[in-house]
């Protein structure tokens, strides 16, 4: 038998939310699940789960009033992948616009190409932030009968993107003009609830405020919410119906998941919005207290791709004067695992022990340069 990993904590764990663990209550609380076949819909926790999310968190109602209805799937990557097919159910050529960094672009393995035979057309926030409407209208392509073309019939957002929040504003503005055109609207909601806890509205307020301006969404529950699995893809009646087919057709027919649902919901339960939110403050903190720390004792200034918004601190690495695999390597002295220059909180990870190691990871490196001259390398290896 070969050597097993042995993943046991997560609390300096920075490379991902996703590293969030299942924790004894949270196995406890998948105890007395139901255990209906979830492909016949006849799983009690899996039917109300889905039933929470559509109705209690989206508020009942999509774009034109279509009323809501969720879909358990394994993963988000599935969820917003037969979220493009069951919206694309007529006959190529089309395509799919979407933000150049877009998640359902660049980490979904060609899925939107080899799955829906649909174009990708990636555009760049002109923002550095968020798409806005005149960067989809200045991309799009119209379905206006010139035959070399590929009519753009489906735009995916992401909310949040790189842990950066997509104003609602702009969010309507695109609903509108979408709608106008044809255009089906899907969100890749797999941290909508860090943008939830960020928006300044009540989360669920928020939520349903924003519900009825997009066709589609995906939202995860192995992410900040710190479930071991589970998405939940809401769209109207006849795309759950078409979507609950290619989910069956891709194998993601799960049997008896009432434990898995139940276990989603106990963590949607307990770490909703309180510990999402808290995560986003103490990541803020965290900033703050680092890049003065490292300016006024060490002389580094740390510079940032993207702004501090929620659960992630996007550092420029390039720009800070840091070699991606030095500090991997002082990470690794220091106990911290790390993909690159993303930082990435979750519930587990915020607690001081860990911030220690992590803020102590970067003073090191600072000690490191003020002793050895930075040298710029190649593309460093990146995650996301
Ligand atoms: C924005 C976004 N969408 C979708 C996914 C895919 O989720 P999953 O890992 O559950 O497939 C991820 C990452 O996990 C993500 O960060
Ligand atoms: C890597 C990517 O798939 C994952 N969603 C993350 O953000 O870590």
């Amino acid at each position: 038998m070969t050597d097993l990993p042995q993943y046991t904590t997560s609390y300096n764990d920075y490379r991902s939310d996703t590293f969030t663990i299942p924790t004894s209550d949270i196995f406890a609380a998948g105890a007395g699940a139901s255990v209906g076949d979830v492909i016949f819909q006849e799983d009690a926790c899996t039917c109300l789960l889905e039933q929470r999310i559509s109705q209690e968190y989206l508020g009942g109602k999509l774009y034109g009033g279509t009323e809501a209805q969720g879909l358990f799937c394994v993963s988000t990557t599935m969820s917003n992948q037969i979220a493009v097919r069951a919206h694309l159910n007529f006959a190529p050529p089309f395509s799919i616009l979407c933000d150049k960094r877009a998640h359902i672009y660049v980490d979904e393995c060609a899925g939107i190409a080899v799955l829906s035979q649909a174009l990708v057309v990636p555009v760049v926030a002109s923002n550095d932030r968020f798409l806005t409407l005149e960067d989809i209208q200045e991309s799009y392509i119209p379905d206006d009968g010139d035959i070399h073309l590929a009519p753009t019939k489906l735009i995916c957002l992401e909310n949040t993107l790189h842990g950066m929040c997509f104003p609602y504003e702009e969010l309507r503005r695109i609903s509108d003009w979408c709608h106008e055109e044809g255009i089906k609207l899907h969100l890749d909601g797999a941290r909508f609830w860090n943008a939830a806890c960020s928006s300044g509205d009540d989360p669920v307020s928020y939520m349903r405020k924003v519900g009825p301006l997009f066709d589609s969404f995906s939202l995860c529950f192995s992410k900040s919410l710190g479930a071991p699995m589970g998405s939940m893809l809401v769209g109207g009646p006849e795309f759950r119906s078409r979507a609950r087919h290619l989910l069956k057709q891709q194998g993601g027919g799960i049997r008896q998941a009432g434990f898995i649902t139940k276990i989603a919901a106990y963590c949607l339960d307990q770490n909703f919005p309180l510990a999402v939110a808290e995560t986003s403050a103490k990541t803020l903190d965290f900033w703050k207290d680092l890049y003065t720390t490292l300016k006024d004792e060490y002389g580094m200034e740390l510079k940032l791709a993207h702004p501090v918004e929620t659960n992630f601190i996007f550092i420029d690495l390039a720009k800070s004067g840091i070699n991606m695999n030095k500090l991997l390597e002082i990470g690794e002295r220091n106990n911290v695992k790390l993909f690159d220059g993303r930082l990435a909180f979750h519930y587990q990870n915020i607690k001081p022990e860990g911030l220690a190691l992590l803020k102590k990871t970067f003073t090191d490196i600072a000690e490191y340069y003020q002793r050895n001259d930075y040298k710029p390398e190649g593309r460093s290896t990146r995650i996301y």
